[in-house]
């Protein structure tokens, strides 16, 4: 089943001599196990366009399909919804709650989504393990590092089994070994549990993640290139032994 499907999607802001023409006639295709990376120059229409994918922000045009499902024209509290079961979402600010441990943080989105408590912060730990930070469990924010914090939010997004992690300019509050670490883990996780991600990013050094690069210029798609996809993902170490047999 896709992910998502995008069809020619537009975004316009404003009316009249002042409208900014965001985003303009935008079509992508993501599968499951899909790393799109999205790179373009500043007021490209890079974060408009993952906000509409992510349902934050109504197109002016176009059709959105998650999962087959057109979402376009659904209520704000079914959008809520989707939210909650279909995309994690990561943000260069992190967005954690600081009166929040780490696992609490991560239980949140569970919770809300209707898990039981018990549950939650089992998945949760689980979520934690997986990003390294087994011996984070009680920390607040405040007293983890911008790597840490980082990956207490990648956490969040892929406690929930999402279909697709949606993020955004991810490494940029972080210095550049460290965002591209977690990224990068980001995207191996991913990988091994066949979910999407869209990565926006000014960071080219991603492009060793994704599988497919795509450039934004003025709201328009203008290329499409393979990344190079390196990762310690079996799914992909698969390929070059099926090559040398
Ligand atoms: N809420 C808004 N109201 C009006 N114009 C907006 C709004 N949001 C974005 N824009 C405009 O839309 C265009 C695309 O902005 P967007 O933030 O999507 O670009 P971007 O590629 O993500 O930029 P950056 O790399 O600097 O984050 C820009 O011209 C921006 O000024």
């Amino acid at each position: 089943m896709r992910v998502l499907s995008v069809q020619n999607l537009g975004k316009t802001f404003g009316t009249g001599h002042t409208a900014v023409r965001a985003v303009d006639g935008v079509s992508l295709d993501v599968d499951p196990g899909d790393i799109v990376l999205v790179i373009g120059p500043s007021g490209s229409g890079k974060t408009t366009l993952l906000s509409m994918i992510g349902t934050l922000m109504r197109p002016s045009e176009g059709q959105i399909f998650i999962g087959g499902r057109d979402v376009s024209h659904l209520g704000g509290r079914q959008l809520a919804d989707l939210r909650l079961h279909e995309f994690g979402f990561v943000f260069q600010t992190f967005n954690l709650l600081s009166a929040l441990t780490a696992e609490e943080n991560v239980m949140l989105p569970l919770v809300t989504a209707g898990i039981p408590r018990r549950q939650a912060k089992a998945e949760a730990r689980r979520a934690l393990e997986k990003l390294g930070l087994g011996h984070r469990l009680r920390s607040l924010p405040r007293d983890l590092s911008g790597g840490e914090k980082q990956r207490v939010a990648v956490a969040r997004a892929l406690a929930n089994g999402p279909a697709l992690v949606l993020a955004d300019e991810p490494t940029a509050n972080l210095d550049g070994r460290t965002g591209r670490e977690v990224t990068l883990l980001l995207c191996e996780i991913a990988c091994r549990e066949n979910r999407a991600v869209i990565i926006v990013s000014h960071d080219l050094r991603l492009r060793d993640a994704a599988k497919r690069v795509i450039t934004i210029e003025d709201g328009r798609l203008t290329a499409v290139e393979p990344g190079d996809h390196d990762l310690n993902c079996p799914m992909h170490s698969a390929a070059p032994e099926a090559r040398a047999v």
